[in-house]
């Protein structure tokens, strides 16, 4: 693959800014990559690991002259970091972001974008329970969904170069408009992390009575909850309080469908108990079928005589 941006900026030296460093490497994506990341320990790890072809010792620095900048920091470190850079980017740059909310990182860091630099928010639907910049790999992205959430009016051969560097890093880009995105990844990444913290949560209270059999015993579905929870407290505190109105509808009505599976286990409505389980289990089928989950040990599987 050939060279898309001359020069890229990583602000954010964690998972997703390393797989995205070590993926461009990978297909030769950029001529040069610049890093900083807030924390001198961070920075020096990445020297040490060789994460990034230059580590900076401030924002601006990284991003003067970058072709590309990415903002990898926590979604509530949005404003604060395009506040920082504003001033130095060059005109004609792009500036995006990979945070897991859009709405909100919109209106955060537009104020700061100038004109003349094109904003093009931007999300992976890709990404695991660890943090930090030796978290990052290069085939995290590869046939994974990487959302665009372009403004209306947004440059379009601006956008149609970072598709390209999305699609080099192995993706599969689509584009969708900030508030659907917001509302879909509650239903599809937000609700299920808030479960899984509280599911493990209770585990952990019971754990108390039970001593350590809660672990000790822990089956495939539990464990898959203990991943989910061990994500990183300072991303996932953002995600809640920046993404609240959608998150907050859908646990509404996770909540309501909770209540109506209690009261059938208590009225003991095994119909509606079966009826609801073939339900999910068809939307299981559905993602396989569709190719969406070729990780899943069932893969391939699922077109067995049920
Ligand atoms: N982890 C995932 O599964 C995942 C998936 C998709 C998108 N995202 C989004 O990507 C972004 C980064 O997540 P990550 O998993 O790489 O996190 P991470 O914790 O691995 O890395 C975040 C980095 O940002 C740095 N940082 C924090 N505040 C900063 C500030 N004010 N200035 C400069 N640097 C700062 C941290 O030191 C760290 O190096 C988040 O917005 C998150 O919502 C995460
Ligand atoms: O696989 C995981 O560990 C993830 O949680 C990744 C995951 C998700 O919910 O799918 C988490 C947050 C994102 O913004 C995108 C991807």
């Amino acid at each position: 693959m050939s060279v898309i941006y001359n020069r890229v900026a990583l602000i954010g030296l964690g998972l997703i800014a390393s797989s995205i460093f070590w993926a461009i490497k990978r297909n030769g994506l950029a001529a040069e990559v610049t890093g900083y990341a807030r924390s001198a320990e961070t920075r020096d790890t990445a020297r040490r690991i060789g994460l990034c072809d230059r580590v900076c010792d401030s924002a601006a620095e990284a991003a003067a002259d970058a072709d590309l900048v990415v903002l990898c920091v926590p979604v509530g470190a949005m404003a604060a970091v395009a506040a920082e850079i504003g001033p130095v980017l060059k005109p004609g740059a792009t500036v995006t972001d990979v945070g897991s909310v859009k709405r909100d990182v919109i209106e955060s860091v537009s104020p700061h974008v100038p004109e003349g630099v094109h904003f093009i928010p931007s999300h992976p639907l890709a990404g695991t329970e660890h943090s930090g910049p030796e978290a990052g790999f290069a085939e995290l992205f590869d046939n994974r969904w990487w959302l665009l959430v372009p403004a209306e009016g947004s440059d379009r051969q601006a956008v149609a170069r970072l598709r390209a560097l999305w699609e080099g890093v192995g993706s599969n880009v689509d584009e969708m408009d900030a508030d659907h995105h917001d509302l879909v990844l509650a239903v599809t990444s937000h609700a299920p992390h808030l479960i899984a913290y509280t599911m493990v949560g209770v585990a952990d209270d019971l754990r108390r009575v039970t001593d350590s059999e809660v672990i000790k015993y822990s089956a495939a579905g539990f464990r898959d909850f203990t991943r989910i929870a061990a994500s990183d407290p300072t991303m996932w505190r953002d995600v809640f309080l920046t993404n609240k109105d959608a998150t907050l509808e859908i646990l509404g009505r996770f909540t309501e469908e909770l209540f109506a599976l209690q009261r059938a286990i208590r009225t003991g409505d095994g119909d509606h108990l079966h009826d609801y389980f073939t339900r999910t289990r068809a939307i299981r089928r559905g993602i396989i079928e569709a190719g969406q989950d070729t990780d899943a040990p069932d893969f391939g599987r699922v077109k067995q005589p049920k």
